[in-house]
């Protein structure tokens, strides 16, 4: 099996005063080693999925099996260590705790997974030049960019080797130039570690770097299209769909 993610027949309703269903028939797979990218206009789903497929939240029916197993079938306990193990995470804020440094950060997951020293060491060591910030993993926070400071995080997600990385909105809080070196650092990771990628985005530049952006519009599938070797016509055909989707993809 190949599939690392399959949401399948996915509904999510809100419980409330005023019931909303939020997402309507859901269904798509992700391959090992795919990057794929999730756009819409605001308030068509896109968090709602992402909580779904993260295990923060339940579907109401409908299925999600990351690496043939269905988490939200697992108990408390077992879900945590599934989601420590199975799962990697890139805010749009960076979630770094500012008293520690940089190393301290990185090395969260595997403090958690009580692995070795040697092992953490050799783990720091390589990650940390692959994504160029073996020179400061002294400093702490508040010292390094905005950039910096979403390579660390980004660092901190795939340290532990996860199935699925997660990534919302991780060039959000960024300028252009750090952008495309987050993109790129991604991109590099995507294709070095064969790691499998899902990004929630606003940004159709950002989306450009995937395989393939999933369209999602009042909560169903609207479309999706394959990148093919030349980025900026992907670029074109991304911003194509999203005029059709109507304003700026927000
Ligand atoms: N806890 C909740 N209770 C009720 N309705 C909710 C809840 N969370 C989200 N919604 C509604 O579900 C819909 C989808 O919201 P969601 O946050 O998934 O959209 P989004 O595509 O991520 O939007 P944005 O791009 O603005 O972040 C919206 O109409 C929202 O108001």
């Amino acid at each position: 099996m190949t599939e690392v993610l399959q949401v399948k027949n996915i509904n999510k309703i809100y419980d409330g005063k005023a019931p909303f269903q939020a997402l309507t028939n859901v269904s798509f797979m992700v391959d090992k080693g795919e990057f794929i990218a999730i756009m819409g206009p605001s308030g068509s789903g896109k968090t709602t999925l992402l909580n779904l497929i993260s295990t923060i939240d339940r579907p109401t029916s409908g299925e999600i099996l990351i690496n043939g197993r269905e988490p939200h079938k697992l108990k408390k306990a077992e879900l945590a260590n599934f989601r420590r193990r199975e799962l990697g995470f890139v805010f749009q804020d960076f979630n770094l705790l500012d008293t520690l440094t940089l190393e301290e950060n990185m090395i969260l997951p595997l403090t958690l997974e009580r692995t070795k020293p040697s092992m953490m060491d050799e783990r720091v060591e390589s990650i940390s030049k692959k994504l160029g910030i073996h020179g400061i993993l002294n400093k702490r926070t508040y010292e390094v960019s905005g950039g910096q400071k979403q390579r660390t995080a980004i660092a901190r997600a795939i340290i532990h080797q996860p199935s699925l990385l997660l990534a919302d909105e991780p060039t959000g809080n960024l300028d252009s130039k750090a952008s495309k070196d987050v993109m790129e650092t991604l991109q590099s990771i995507n294709e070095k570690d064969q790691t499998t990628m899902l990004m929630v985005t606003h940004d159709p530049y950002a989306a450009s770097y995937c395989h393939r952006v999933i369209f999602i519009k009042d909560g169903k599938l609207y479309n999706e299209i394959y990148r093919g070797t030349n980025q900026k016509v992907f670029f074109q055909q991304i911003m194509d769909v999203l005029s059709m989707l109507g304003g700026d993809g927000r």
